[in-house]
């Protein structure tokens, strides 16, 4: 009898578990979903993957924030992005070594990835590792993102990434949930 009681429980904790998350990953593999959102649309599908997968989450966020008036952002984008530069970031990942695969948010800024995803990709060693990019946007898709964080990060394997329209992020969770699946990150 208490052996068939310890097995129940076992078997409780095991449902609980799964349902926590409601998908369990497929892959044991420890996946960081980082990403840099400046009004909030690559925010809303970094937390849709978040929630599908339970992965770590961390939000990519320069020391200075960018100005709110979208002109003003557009032209200091496409002067930081002509420059190359990389805006120091407020905060680190502390362990970033525990880490096999990268999900990494952007925003499609002037057709690549936002200068503080590039400081990012910068900052720490990706080799070996796998990233994959999820990029919002206003109809360029992915635009170049994926080749310039292939040039920054050439020493690790770059998989398929997502475009969601930056205005349709709240209807387009099942186009994320089919793309997690595809990629294995989800039953
Ligand atoms: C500085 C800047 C540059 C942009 N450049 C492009 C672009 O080249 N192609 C495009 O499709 N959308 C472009 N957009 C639109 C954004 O990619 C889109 O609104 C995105 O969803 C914003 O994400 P966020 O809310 O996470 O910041 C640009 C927006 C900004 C602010």
């Amino acid at each position: 009898m208490r052996t068939r009681l310890i097995l129940f429980g076992i078997l409780v904790a095991i449902v609980s578990m799964i349902s926590v998350h409601g998908q369990t990953p497929v892959s044991k593999k420890k996946i960081l979903i980082a990403y840099f959102s400046h009004s909030g649309n690559t925010r809303v599908v970094a937390q849709q993957i978040q929630k599908a997968t339970g992965a770590d989450i961390f939000e990519i966020k320069p020391v200075k924030d960018y100005p709110t008036d979208y002109r003003t952002v557009v032209d200091q984008a496409k002067k930081e992005i002509k420059a190359g530069y990389r805006p120091p970031l407020k905060n680190k990942v502390a362990n970033i070594s525990n880490y096999d695969i990268i999900l990494i948010g952007s925003p499609n800024w002037w057709s690549t990835i936002a200068p503080p995803v590039a400081t990012f990709l910068s900052s720490y060693n990706f080799d070996g590792k796998t990233i994959v990019p999820f990029i919002t946007h206003g109809g360029s898709e992915l635009g170049r993102a994926t080749d310039d964080i292939k040039k920054l990060c050439p020493k690790s394997t770059h998989l398929e990434g997502l475009a969601i329209w930056g205005r349709s992020v709240n209807s387009d969770n099942a186009k994320v949930l089919i793309w997690l699946r595809k990629m294995k990150f989800i039953n």
